[in-house]
């Protein structure tokens, strides 16, 4: 059973189509890695997903209902690109705030803390906090629903090695409990700890692969090189 399902999308942002009919399933327990170029549409992909994308044409099933429906808004996590917290309160005050609207108990931000690593810090403002730490605060939001379907957008950018490994295994056990992950990253290297690509280049899939079948597709000894192969050899 497939979690999503995204079947001839077409997205047009301003007066061009950046989306260009893409098709593509996701699987429960599995963590999809979203690649390609600044600009190829990794975020518009994942707004469509998420629901709040406009200009979309084309079929986008998310756990069996259309994309954006209102009994999804439990079901799916959504992390963006910039933190989206509340920088004036403390990073229990945000969570509190979040639980709140989705109906979670105070043990579930106790567990979403613990899982992020900042169960020590709660009582600590968001502005003060580093641009790793805030990540990690917009991530543990998206958790306090226990989403079935967890969409990613470039949710490493900026942290350390350290971090980085933690928050890949973070993203691993969830995936272990039967959570679809959709992650973005223009960090090649992050692609290996996927169990499948998919590359985007201007607004098209261009590679739908696991990272072993992409580089004997190619013929490469890692994903740049893959994806190099591949855009060099597709037409624009
Ligand atoms: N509000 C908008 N109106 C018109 N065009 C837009 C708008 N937002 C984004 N675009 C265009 O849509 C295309 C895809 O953008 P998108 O943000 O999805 O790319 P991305 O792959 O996520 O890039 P990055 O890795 O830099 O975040 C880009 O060409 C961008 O300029």
């Amino acid at each position: 059973m497939h979690s999503v399902e995204v079947q001839g999308l077409t997205v047009t942002r301003g007066r061009a189509d950046v989306l260009h009919e893409v098709s593509f399933t996701l699987e429960p327990s599995r963590i999809t890695g979203l690649l390609g170029p600044s600009g190829s549409g990794k975020t518009t992909l994942m707004r469509a997903l998420v629901g709040v994308q406009s200009g979309v044409a084309g079929m986008v099933t998310v756990l069996g209902l259309p994309a954006g429906s209102a009994a999804l808004r439990h079901r799916v996590g959504y992390v963006t690109q910039a933190p989206a917290v509340y920088t004036d309160l403390s990073i229990a005050e945000n969570l509190r705030y979040f639980a709140a609207i989705l109906g979670a108990s105070a043990g579930r931000i106790s567990e979403v803390l613990t899982e992020v690593g900042l169960a020590t810090r709660s009582g600590q403002l968001i502005g003060s906090l580093s641009g790793g730490e805030r990540a990690r605060v917009s991530l543990a939001t998206a958790l306090l629903g226990t989403p079935d379907l967890l969409v990613l957008d470039e949710p490493t950018v900026g942290l350390d090695p350290v971090l980085r490994r933690d928050l890949w295994g973070l993203f691993r056990h969830l995936a272990g409990a039967g959570t679809t992950i959709l992650v973005s990253s223009h960090v090649m290297d992050e692609a290996s700890r996927c169990d499948r690509l998919l590359l985007l280049r201007e607004g098209r899939l261009v590679a739908d692969d696991s990272p072993a079948g992409l580089l004997a597709s190619t013929g490469t000894a890692d994903v740049e090189h893959a994806f190099l192969a591949i855009a060099e050899g597709a037409p624009a």
